[in-house]
């Protein structure tokens, strides 16, 4: 595998009795990009994710996540571990490199949020500073808070701290925002593209489409098992070649539209029956929602 991949996946397969959750899925992260999975509820991400991060088996196909096969690190448990991880090639120094965003860590109700993350910077050999962590994620205010009087979206940011705090070279983010404030969201937004402009791999999962428009250097579509597409937002289900649709309002005050291909054509074909200016003139193309749901078949 080359220094390029991060994640690197061929004909991967899995079924809980018979239910096929992953049917033949292929996949390639690069280093360094954020990378987005969209897709609907029970099309096979989180399963796909759990695999990559080495907390689920599969039955078939081929998996390298940093060099690694995550199989070999199914049961190796990082956390809690007193022994410092041995070679690099090594199952719990892999760990040590892979940071995963869980939602909810719930166990830690009567600790405050600088002993959490105290806590865990402890499992890690090349620990980033506790105080910094919790500052990179907004927290500072709360870190003398016990973690069960934090609100949602600030237990969300303790997850994310704790994730990071191991400095890992490839981030797994399961739908990161959920429960934010549009301000919060918009931070979390920045603390992703400081940990992407330092060289950390991200992979996330959103149901938010202006998340990973936001975000995401490439986005996959994951339906029925299988990622139907990989594109950059503005690419995806060829956005840019899409149909525009030209709206404006005619005399007597009703709104037309039209599609074309060749809206400005039409709006200079417009402008010159109006004798200049069009009354209520707007020319769209489909939003990244728009195409998703077209190629999710929902739409
Ligand atoms: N532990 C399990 N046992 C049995 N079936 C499961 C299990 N986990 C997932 N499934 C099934 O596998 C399919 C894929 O589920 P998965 O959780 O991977 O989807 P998802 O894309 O993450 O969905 P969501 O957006 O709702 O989180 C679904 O049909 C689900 O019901």
């Amino acid at each position: 595998m080359s220094d390029e991949v991060a994640i690197h996946v061929r004909g991967l397969r899995k079924a809980y009795g018979d239910t096929v959750a992953v049917a033949g899925l292929d996949l390639d992260v690069r280093r360094g990009e954020v990378f987005a999975l969209l897709g609907p509820n029970g099309a096979g991400k989180t399963t796909t994710v759990e695999i990559l991060e080495g907390y689920r088996n599969r039955d078939a196909g081929e998996v390298r996540v940093l060099d690694l096969d995550p199989e070999l690190a199914l049961g190796s448990r990082l956390r809690g571990s007193t022994q410092p991880p041995r070679a690099p090639g090594h199952p719990r120094s892999w760990r040590a490199r892979v940071g995963i965003v869980l939602q909810g860590t719930g166990e830690f109700d009567e600790l405050t949020v600088a002993e959490v993350v105290r806590h865990f910077a402890g499992f890690y050999p090349d620990a980033e500073d506790p105080d910094k962590v919790i500052e990179r994620v907004g927290l500072t205010a709360k870190a003398r808070a016990r973690t069960h009087t934090l609100s949602g979206g600030q237990k969300r940011r303790l997850d994310v701290a704790l994730g990071i705090v191991g400095r890992p070279e490839l981030l797994f983010l399961d739908e990161p925002t959920t429960g934010f404030d549009p301000e919060a969201r918009h931070e979390f937004w920045e603390l992703i593209r400081d940990l992407s402009a330092a060289g950390t791999t991200i992979v996330l999962t959103t149901h938010y489409l202006d998340e990973a428009e936001a975000l995401a250097d490439r986005v996959g579509v994951i339906a029925g098992g299988r990622l139907v597409e990989v594109a950059t937002p503005d690419r995806l289900g060829n956005r840019q070649e899409a149909q525009a649709t030209v709206s404006w309002r005619t005399p007597d005050g009703r709104v037309e539209s039209a599609e074309s291909a060749t809206p400005t054509a039409l709006v200079a074909e417009l402008a010159a029956r109006f004798g200049g200016e069009v009354p209520g003139l707007t020319v769209t193309r489909p939003t990244l929602e728009d195409i998703y749901l077209r190629m999710i078949g929902q739409r």
